[in-house]
């Protein structure tokens, strides 16, 4: 969220996709290289222009080269092998043959390069995915020779004499290969994701990035900047005071991450599984990377999305029996579907119009409404957990009082599936949740809708987001009954995830911790330097506070060791 602080430039936001805080000017990576006009002609010689456009080819192969020889020195022997496929191809005799062609037919230099690179493009993009991919490259190298020939900036790294900032639109294998990772404190583009070259580079480097920010490349040379890899965030001109303390915080951070493994426990050996929230099984090689002891909210509604019917019953069982492989001897926590209002479902419509998605069918009342589906998915996930040692237990969204928890435990043991749970995502469910208790084996509280219910604010106005604020006291007190009304009580909304609060969960009673996986270390951190009294009181404190604000502060208060990690 940009900080608005009059004087201040805004804190910009983008994806974290690499953690660490990088500090230093501004480099911003050349810009795209305009196509030479269609039509641009020569004056007539015919062999000059011919000679200078393939000049240029040659310098940028010997240009890529060097660059080769550069990465291989530091080490990066794939780097180089990229870079010398490249400079193969602006040798290419049947590229020097389309040039020497149109420049005969009075093409000027540059645009002669640009169409016979044409033909070559439209040759690989047409020959598969894999030579499609390399496409790239190619416009990479016809870029570096077009630039040459009409006297601007060759795309791809500048230099510098100190560390800096890189800053592009996205990155190329021709930029990247030879990054020298002391040179390099952060990298920064306006496109990309976590999977892109720049997120995986950065990540292989051990340098801090941030991608999609919006506006990257408007940032001017040599701007100082402050970027947090992992928040996702970019500060133009910070303080000196600014970036002495987050580089303090990050590298207390890292060396207390580097220690936070196993199973979570509190300083005092008070057991806490820390369970990652999964989509489908795409997730589950992070939920491990990350030492998640299972998983404590499996959404499975990701199946369900974008389509004009239910996933057939062998699909369900295959994407379930995925997931639970993964978990030998472990919790597994699947969460039936829960469709409509946020999660709306082309095949199941809601009834009629509802004025208020929120508060309409959706979750459990919509699977009263389907109990096919319902049975279908129950029946798929006792299949799927057969003869595996996963420890099945499904749960049920949406669930308001004791009538539906004891129904969705009927359905639950009709499929051959025991120890049913309900998610406590209601307020009336909270607040009464001795009642629902009998009828269930376990809890799980969805932070993010009990926020959203217990102020009456849809979690999707964006307007409204101070009152999804889980540190409001109002949703603490909710928590509180649910935590201790007899039964295993779980935390699966975004809540688990923030450290301080997880203390302050437990403190209330909470028995396990489901977050999105890179959230994992840092609580397990922020919990094995905690005891569980310390917990309880830092939970009393937060609970006695009039405003989320206090409640944090009075929190921290009785948790002292967080600040050994940079929170
Ligand atoms: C975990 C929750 O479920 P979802 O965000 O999927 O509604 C929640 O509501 O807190
Ligand atoms: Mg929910």
């Amino acid at each position: 969220m940009p900080d608005s602080e009059p004087g201040t430039p805004e804190v910009l936001q983008g994806a974290g996709v690499s953690p660490g805080v990088g500090a230093g000017p501004v480099r911003v990576v050349a810009g795209a290289v305009p196509e030479p006009p269609a039509g641009s002609r020569h004056g007539g010689d015919a062999a000059a222009e011919r000679d200078t456009a393939l000049a240029a080819l040659e310098a940028v192969a010997a240009d890529l080269e060097e660059r080769g020889g550069r990465a291989a020195a530091a080490g990066n022997t794939a780097g180089r092998d990229v870079l010398n496929a490249q400079a193969m191809m602006a040798r290419d005799p049947g590229l020097a043959d389309g040039v020497r062609a149109k420049t005969g037919e009075g093409v000027a230099a540059a645009r002669a390069v640009f169409e016979a690179f044409g033909v070559y493009r439209e040759m690989l993009a047409g020959a598969g995915e894999y030579l499609a991919a390399r496409v790239a490259d190619l416009d990479d190298i016809r870029d570096r020779a077009v630039a040459r020939l009409l006297g601007l900036p060759v795309p791809g790294v500048p230099e510098s004499d100190e560390p800096f900032v890189l800053v592009a639109r996205d990155l190329a294998p021709a930029d990247t290969a030879v990054l020298d990772p002391a040179q390099v404190v952060a990298f920064v583009t306006q496109e990309g994701g976590p999977t892109s070259h720049t997120a995986i580079l950065a990540r292989t480097m051990g340098v801090p990035a941030v991608v999609a920010l919006p506006g990257a490349t408007s940032l001017a040379d040599g701007t100082r900047v402050l970027v947090d890899g992992s928040a996702g965030t970019v500060r133009p001109e910070p303080t000196d005071a600014e970036v002495a303390a987050a580089l303090a915080a990050a590298a207390a951070r890292a060396s207390a991450l580097e220690e936070s493994t196993g199973p979570g426990v509190t300083k005092d050996g008070h057991k806490v599984p820390l369970l990652a929230n999964i989509g489908g099984p795409k997730d589950v090689e992070a939920a491990l990377a990350h030492g998640a002891e299972g998983v404590g909210l499996y959404r499975t509604e990701f199946l369900f999305l974008d389509r004009s019917a239910p996933p057939s019953d062998e699909e369900q069982e295959e994407a379930y029996r995925k997931v639970l492989e993964a978990f030998p001897g472990g919790r597994v926590v699947v969460r039936t579907l829960d469709a409509g209002a946020d999660k709306p479902l082309g095949f199941l419509p809601a009834p009629g119009e509802e004025p208020n998605p929120a508060l309409g069918e959706r979750g459990l009342r919509m699977m009263r409404r389907h109990p096919d589906v319902l049975a279908a998915q129950l029946a798929a996930l006792a299949r799927a957990a057969a003869g595996l040692t996963a420890r099945l237990q499904v749960m049920a969204p949406m669930v308001t009082d004791a009538a539906e928890a004891a129904w969705f435990a009927a359905a639950c043991r009709e499929a051959g599936i025991g120890h049913p749970g309900v998610m406590i995502e209601v307020p009336a469910a909270a607040l009464r949740a001795g009642d629902l208790a009998p009828e269930v084996e376990f809890f799980s509280i969805g932070t993010n809708d009990l926020a959203q219910y217990a102020c009456a604010a849809d979690r999707q106005v964006g307007g409204l987001a101070r009152f999804q604020d889980p540190w409001q006291p109002a949703l603490l007190d909710l928590v509180a009954p649910a935590a201790v009304a007899g039964v295993p009580c779980g935390v699966c909304g975004e809540a688990a995830g923030d450290p301080a609060l997880a203390c302050v969960l437990v403190g209330l009673g909470v028995t396990s911790l489901s977050m999105s996986a890179p959230s994992l270390p840092l609580v397990r951190a922020a919990l094995a330097r905690h005891t569980l009294d310390e917990c309880r009181r830092a939970a009393a404190a937060a609970r006695a506070a009039r405003t989320p604000e206090q409640a944090r502060e009075a929190a921290r208060g009785h948790l002292p060791a967080l600040a050994e990690l940079g929170i």
